[in-house]
């Protein structure tokens, strides 16, 4: 996947998607590893590193605006390809080190009424907004095996949709290894 990042280490990287954490292990046992925890967390994933960090969390948005998703991501949406999304790219950093990698394609539905707000997210996490409004439900968790471009970049992800009513955005969580190499379950 194309990615604005300059850094390349830090840019989203291509991924093989799959319905359950066991079929991924078949093409990369790493889920079975520290990174399991941070795949599977349930609830708010801005919440959970939150609480893996010492001193400060903070979002780095690293692009934002109305562009196309990729033909894969169009059809997880059940959208015809070339229409246009918002689409959200940032840095979820812990202690000033970058965490995760999350890109969102939010369909133009999705931006209607109160929604709109989602346009004007800056550096303010979009769990705490969709965990916050009980419209939002999230959909099951896939598991994401990315393409191995070098050893600092992500290797493994996670992805969901969320629905409210007959609409849906999708939220793609890359991890990059700092954050489960060092200590792998935030409660140790
Ligand atoms: C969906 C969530 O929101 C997080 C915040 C994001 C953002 O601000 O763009 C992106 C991905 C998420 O990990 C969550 O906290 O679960």
């Amino acid at each position: 996947m194309p990615s604005r990042d300059s850094d390349t280490h830090l840019s989203i990287p291509a991924a093989h998607w799959y319905r359950s954490l066991a079929a991924a292990g078949l093409h990369n046992p790493e889920v079975h590893g520290p990174a399991r925890y941070w795949l599977q967390v349930e609830g708010s994933f801005t919440r959970a590193l939150q609480r893996r960090c010492r001193r400060r969390f903070h979002v780095d948005v690293r692009y934002q605006g109305f562009d196309f998703p990729t033909p894969e991501e169009a059809r997880r949406l059940r959208q015809p390809p070339r229409r246009y999304a918002w689409i959200r790219e940032v840095r979820l950093c812990g202690d000033g080190e970058p965490w995760v990698l999350a890109r969102t394609v939010i369909p133009l539905g999705c931006l209607e009424g109160p929604n709109r707000v989602l346009l004007n997210l800056g550096s303010r996490p979009l769990g705490a907004y969709l965990f916050s409004d009980p419209h939002w439900h999230r959909g099951p968790l896939e598991t994401g095996v990315c393409r191995l471009e070098s050893p600092a970049h992500p290797r493994l992800a996670r992805r969901s949709l969320f629905h409210n009513g007959a609409d849906a955005l999708l939220v793609s969580e890359y991890l990059l290894p700092t954050l489960y190499q060092s200590s792998p379950n935030p409660d140790l």
